[in-house]
């Protein structure tokens, strides 16, 4: 894959960062986890009640697309499938440089709540996408029907427990439990099992908080950090206090080597 990319700055920055990572990748064999979104500078990754925003210049959305390229999955919660209606593919890369591998979807959707005629469905049924993978964990008369709405549109669905907060405070650990939101540890493991090696999270909001504060607590399945690898476009302009944001902060002590790179109008 590497070699059939074009010689642009773009992906000397992805060459730098993934090809060390992907070996070390193969000697833990571990799921690889990056974490990737675009925010301004006044860190906001959407508008006011989550109107989407194009922030990435040309340059940085192509760069996310063979970046995309680059792992097995993307996953994104449901808010954003719900706001976005995202395809999560790779069609930016023109098509004689584009890999033939399309990474996996996978939604985090805990009550089933995707709409059975959103882009990724109709990808996959038109052939131009894989089935997209959705971990749930609802049990309720009603989520039996959209269980069997969802199967017959093409998903594929992952029960999972809710976030059980292993090793985390109480005071942490309450929002997730009263939220129920899906255990991250779980998901992971879950991928892991399911033979995907590198994933990629765009987003929105509340799944770049669940990551970033498990960036670097040790997942039920090992040791390892969490997030491996963490990309933020930030886009030079302003979204003002209305914007959507996300809430937990990066920290010196979780965020290692940490460098700048510059691609058309974006800093990363
Ligand atoms: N600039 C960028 O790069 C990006 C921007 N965005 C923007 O983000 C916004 C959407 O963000 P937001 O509304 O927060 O939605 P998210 O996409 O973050 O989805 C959040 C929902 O996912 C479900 N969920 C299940 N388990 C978890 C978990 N462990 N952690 C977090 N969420 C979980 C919950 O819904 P439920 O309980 O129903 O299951 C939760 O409310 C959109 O405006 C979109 O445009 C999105 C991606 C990238
Ligand atoms: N890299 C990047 N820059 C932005 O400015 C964005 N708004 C996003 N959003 C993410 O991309 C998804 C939409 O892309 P596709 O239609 O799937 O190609 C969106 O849902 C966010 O995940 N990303």
């Amino acid at each position: 894959m590497a070699s059939s990319m074009p010689n642009c700055s773009a992906c000397d920055f992805l060459l730098s960062v993934f090809s060390s990572r992907s070996r070390d990748g193969e000697e833990r064999n571990t799921l690889s986890v990056t974490l990737t979104f675009a925010q301004s500078l006044d860190g906001k990754i959407a508008g006011k009640d989550g109107k989407q925003l194009l922030l990435s210049c040309p340059e940085s959305m192509l760069m996310t697309h063979w970046m995309r390229s680059m792992h097995d999955a993307i996953l994104v919660g449901i808010g954003t499938a719900l706001n976005d209606n995202p395809q999560l593919n790779t069609r930016l890369i023109p098509e004689g440089l584009r890999p033939a591998n399309l990474p996996r979807p996978v939604v985090l959707d805990t009550h089933l709540r995707l709409c059975i005629d959103c882009k990724l469905l109709n990808n996959f049924r038109q052939g131009t996408g894989l089935q997209p993978w959705i971990f749930y964990s609802s049990d309720s008369p009603e989520a039996r029907e959209r269980q069997l709405a969802l199967i017959e549109a093409g998903a594929v669905l992952f029960g999972v427990s809710c976030e059980d907060g292993k090793d985390l405070p109480i005071s942490s650990v309450l929002p997730y439990i009263l939220a129920g939101l899906l255990s991250i540890s779980h998901v992971l493991a879950e991928l892991s099992k399911q033979n995907i090696k590198s994933l990629m999270v765009e987003g929105g909001s509340a799944v770049i908080n669940s990551f970033l504060k498990y960036a670097y607590k040790p997942c039920d399945s090992g040791d390892s950090p969490v997030v491996d690898t963490l990309i933020t476009t930030i886009a030079p302009t302003l979204v003002g206090d209305d914007g959507t944001g996300y809430t937990v902060g990066f920290s010196e002590k979780k965020h290692s080597d940490v460098g700048p790179g510059l691609l058309g109008s974006t800093l990363h």
